[in-house]
């Protein structure tokens, strides 16, 4: 077996030694198993809650442990830029595929038009799946009980069209829109700005979307302080989480 079926097959699973195994699809019919929910408060945001099953999830725990990037608890952060390791292009491609699968852009035909007006009804816009690769950065993030990140835009260094996905601990993610840009409209005036936050649950195996006004006018942060993290009335249980965020750096002319 050579090194790439090998890693896929460690990330994957034993029956994955071929890429037309991989659980998550080949792309080639429509995939009933992953469903994707618009936000319906924030345009170009979408969740994918099982994009990952837990025994794929284990398996790209133990291959991202075999990286050897994660082993003190000081250690909370991995770049890659450029050539992505196999199993992250692997990871990529199956988003991708996925995409491409999705009831949203069945016919690959819609893919050459971009402005045909489905955009509004697809997780990523079709120049987005038109690209190649789709992403060519990673970054991971590990987190310990009570570490977050603060509201941010991802830098402009990167293209539109950031796919993140959550790994280990369920969080909540808050959403508020960029200060002075159209959003604004959000915030009548009897509210403080401050306090428009739109919160998405970010469950183990999930997947995120971000593209346009989600990507661009909208900051994204992760408050794990002690009574930021409730869902449904509830604190959330802490445990270490991983994220791992595809993206695509901007050509330099
Ligand atoms: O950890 C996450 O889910 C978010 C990471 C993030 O927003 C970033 O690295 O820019
Ligand atoms: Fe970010």
């Amino acid at each position: 077996m050579d090194a790439r079926k090998e890693i896929l097959r460690r990330v994957f699973g034993d029956s994955s030694d071929s890429e037309e195994d991989l659980e998550l699809g080949d792309g080639s019919e429509s995939d009933p198993t992953h469903s994707w929910v618009p936000t319906k408060e924030i345009k170009g945001l979408w969740l994918c809650r099982d994009f990952l099953s837990p025994q794929n999830q284990s398996s790209l725990l133990t291959t991202i442990q075999n990286e050897g990037w994660f082993t003190e608890d000081s250690h909370n952060q991995a770049m890659r830029f450029g050539d992505l390791p196999a199993w992250a292009a692997e990871l990529s491609d199956s988003i991708h595929k996925v995409l491409l699968s999705s009831d949203f852009v069945s016919d690959p035909m819609e893919l050459r038009s971009s402005h045909d007006g489905k955009d509004n009804i697809s997780p990523f816009p079709s120049d987005l799946l038109s690209r190649e690769p789709l992403f060519d950065q990673l970054i991971l993030n590990s987190y310990q009980p009570g570490e977050g990140i603060c509201a941010h835009v991802d830098l402009m260094r990167f293209e539109d069209g950031i796919a993140i996905l959550s790994l280990e601990s369920s969080c909540v993610m808050h959403f508020s829109p960029v200060e002075g840009t159209s959003r604004d409209f959000l915030v009548d005036g009897d509210k403080d700005p401050p306090t428009t936050k739109i919160p998405v649950h970010l469950t183990p195996g999930s997947l995120i979307l971000m593209s346009g006004e989600a990507r661009y006018l909208w900051k994204h942060e992760i408050n794990r302080t002690p009574g930021f993290q409730k869902w449904e009335g509830k604190e959330l249980h802490q445990k270490r989480r991983i994220s791992i965020t595809l993206r695509k750096l901007c050509q330099v002319e």
